[in-house]
């Protein structure tokens, strides 16, 4: 896998002398499902934004497919990394869904047909084509992530960043949302996930890195993360529910597992 974002050494302060990235390094592969965890204010979105060049390093480099942010402009870059807000009315603006949509691919200058043909096709991904001429402002909070995910992918970007994309969403929403983004995954889209869902991280993420003071405190697999308890504590994050209850049951690995399938292995198949 090639990689896509590479981060070396970078260090980041909003004002002086409180420094919220310290000596990040990392590499982001093509394909990767990757999910960013760690406490309130522990540097997860002042990371994912130098993904897309929103923030510069105060010193290191960031890297997108081989050339240093500081050397591209945002418009540039968010058509290669695309950002989705955590609250997605940050990013709707616009009367209808259709022409919230096209604002990106107008943006970029694309001829009248191919907008509109970006347009349908990020509509359907998100399952909103029967709604393109209704006013955004109105849907539902589910509605209005999907929205602001179907902005970003009529871009067509590389890699999608997703900010916390299930914060207010009630159980059927956020199964919604993340089923919309395995799929972006399936289809090729290089995964980034801010979150504080650790049942998520466990069903979707390939990848978890662990943030704590800005720094970079755990990189690795679910199962390899979950089972650092120390790391977990330092970082005020709790291993799931599902990976607490099948360790204390004696399963080695509980992540891939559902609950039915746990509870068969425990308690036999005559459940
Ligand atoms: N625009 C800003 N100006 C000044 N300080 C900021 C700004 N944005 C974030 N910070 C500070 O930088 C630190 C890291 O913030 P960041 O939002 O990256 O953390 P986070 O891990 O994403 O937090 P959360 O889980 O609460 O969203 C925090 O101390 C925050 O207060």
């Amino acid at each position: 896998m090639s990689v896509v974002i590479e981060l070396n050494d970078v260090w980041y302060s909003y004002e002086k002398e409180k420094l919220v990235l310290q000596g990040v390094s990392l590499q982001l592969k093509q394909g990767e499902f990757v999910a960013i965890i760690g406490g309130n204010g522990s540097g997860k979105t002042t990371l994912a934004k130098h993904c897309n060049g929103l923030y510069k390093p105060t010193q290191g480099t960031v890297k997108v497919n081989g050339l240093d942010t500081k050397t591209m402009s945002v418009a540039q870059l968010s058509r290669i990394v695309a950002y989705c807000y955590q609250n997605p009315d940050h990013q709707i603006f616009h009367s209808t869904i259709k022409a919230e949509v096209a604002f990106g691919p107008k943006n970029m200058g694309w001829p009248p047909e191919k907008i509109e043909q970006a347009v349908a096709e990020a509509l359907a991904a998100v399952g909103l084509s029967d709604k393109g001429d209704e006013e955004p402002h109105f849907s539902s909070k589910g509605t209005r992530q999907k929205i602001a995910v179907a902005s970003i992918l009529a871009m067509k970007p590389q890699v999608i960043v997703l900010d916390e994309p299930t914060t207010g969403l009630d159980y059927r929403g956020m199964q919604e949302m993340m089923e919309l983004v395995r799929h972006l995954h399936a289809e090729g889209h290089t995964i980034i996930v801010i979150t504080h869902d650790m049942r998520l991280v466990a069903e979707y993420a390939q990848r978890v890195i662990v943030m704590h003071k800005g720094k970079l405190l755990c990189d690795g697999d679910p199962v390899h993360v979950f089972s650092q308890t120390q790391v977990l504590a330092a970082a005020q994050v709790e291993a799931p529910a599902i990976y607490r209850f099948g360790k204390a049951a004696g399963i080695d690995d509980p992540i891939p597992l559902t609950l039915t399938a746990m509870k068969k292995q425990v308690l036999g198949e005559g459940i």
